[in-house]
C-alpha cells in the first residue's frame, strides 16, 4: 500500500541541506558586497543598531505594562542591556574613520526620543514606565538622558580605538545597573557606614559586574584587533578604575549628581590618567 501521508525523510533532509547551502552562499555574497562598500555597511549597521534599540525598549515596555517585570526592575534591565547591546553592534560598522559618526546616529536618535518622551511631545506612558522609577515622564530628562549622552560621548570620543570607552559604559551599565538590582535584594542590614541607603552587596555587585563587563569587552575588542592590550596590565587598570568608581557611586551624592554622570565621569578622568596601563602592549 502506498503511504500517501508518508514523506521521504532523506529527501526532506537533502532539501534542507540545499536550502542551508544556498542561504549561506547568499549571506556570504551580501557580506562581500558590504565589505567592499563601507558606506553601505555603515548604513546597514546603523539600521540594525537602531532597530535593536527600538526592540529593546518595546520588549520592556510590553513586560512592564503587563506586570511581568516590575517597573523599577524594567528600568534597570534596560539600563544594563542597552549599553553593551549597542557596543556589540560596533563590530558591524566598517573600518572607515567616519564609521563612528554613523554609530553615533543611534544614541542621537534615542536622545531625541528621550527628550520627546520627557517633555511630552510624544505621549507614551507605557514607554515612560519602562524607563522610569515612578512613571513620571520628567524623570527621563535626568538618568536616561544622561545615559544616552554618555553612550554618545563614548562612541564619538573613544569608539573602537580606546578601552576607556568600554570601561565607561561597562561601569555605568554593568556596574551601576547591577548595584541597584543586587543592592535592593541582598543589601539587607549591611549598609555602608558612610551611606545608609546603599550596601556592601550593592557596591560589591557594582565592582564585580562593571569590571567583568569591561574586561570581557576589552578582551573581545582586542581579539577583533581594535587595540593591543596586555590582559594582565589591563585587568589591573580596570580593577583600579572600577574600585574608585564604586566608591564614588557609594557616596550620598546622587541627589546632587546623578550616578549616570558621576560614574562615567570618574572613569573618563581615571582612564585618561591610567591610559598607559589600559593600553599596555
Ligand atoms: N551601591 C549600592 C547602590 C544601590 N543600592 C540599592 O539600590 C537602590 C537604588 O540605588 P540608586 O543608585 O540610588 O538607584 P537610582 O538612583 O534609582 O538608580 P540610577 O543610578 O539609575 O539613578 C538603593 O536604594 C539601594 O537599595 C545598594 O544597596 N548599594
Ligand atoms: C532607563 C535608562 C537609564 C536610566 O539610568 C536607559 C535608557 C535607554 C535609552 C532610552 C535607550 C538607549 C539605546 C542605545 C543608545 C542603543 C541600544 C542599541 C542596542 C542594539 C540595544
Amino acid at each position: 500500500m502506498s503511504c500517501l501521508g508518508c514523506f521521504d525523510s532523506t529527501k526532506l533532509l537533502g532539501n534542507g541541506a540545499q536550502l542551508l547551502e544556498t542561504g549561506s552562499q547568499q549571506a556570504s555574497s551580501v557580506l562581500l558586497v558590504l565589505q567592499q562598500n563601507p558606506l553601505l555597511q555603515d548604513v546597514c549597521a546603523t539600521v540594525v543598531a537602531a532597530a535593536g534599540a527600538i526592540a529593546l525598549v518595546k520588549i520592556f515596555r510590553a513586560l512592564s505594562s503587563r506586570g511581568i517585570v516590575d517597573q523599577k526592575l524594567s528600568r534597570k534591565l534596560v539600563h544594563i542591556l542597552a549599553g553593551p547591546g549597542f557596543a556589540l553592534c560596533w563590530p558591524l560598522f566598517s573600518a572607515d574613520p567616519n564609521a563612528r559618526f554613523f554609530a553615533a546616529i543611534v544614541p542621537c536618535l534615542n536622545l531625541l526620543r528621550v527628550l520627546a518622551l520627557g517633555t511630552g511631545v510624544i505621549d507614551d506612558p507605557k514607554t515612560v514606565n519602562a524607563m522610569s522609577r515612578e512613571g513620571d515622564k520628567s524623570e527621563l530628562l535626568r538618568g536616561p538622558l544622561y545615559y544616552v549622552v554618555v553612550l554618545l560621548g563614548a562612541t564619538l570620543v573613544y569608539w573602537r580605538e580606546s578601552p576607556v570607552g568600554v570601561v565607561v559604559f561597562s561601569l555605568m551599565c554593568g556596574g551601576d545597573g547591577l548595584a541597584d538590582i543586587v543592592g535592593r535584594r541582598l543589601g539587607g542590614r549591611h549598609k555602608l557606614p558612610w551611606n545608609s541607603s546603599k550596601s556592601w552587596a550593592g557596591s560589591g555587585a557594582m565592582f564585580l559586574g562593571g569590571s567583568s563587563m569591561a574586561i570581557a569587552f576589552i578582551a573581545f575588542f582586542c581579539s577583533m584587533g581594535y587595540f593591543e592590550c596586555d590582559i594582565a596590565a589591563m585587568a589591573l587598570g580596570v580593577a583600579a578604575i572600577a574600585a574608585v568608581a564604586t566608591l564614588i557611586e557609594s557616596l550620598p551624592i546622587n541627589q546632587k549628581i546623578d550616578d549616570n554622570i558621576s560614574v562615567p565621569g570618574t572613569v573618563a578622568l581615571l582612564g585618561f590618567l591610567l591610559r598607559s596601563a589600559l593600553l599596555a602592549a
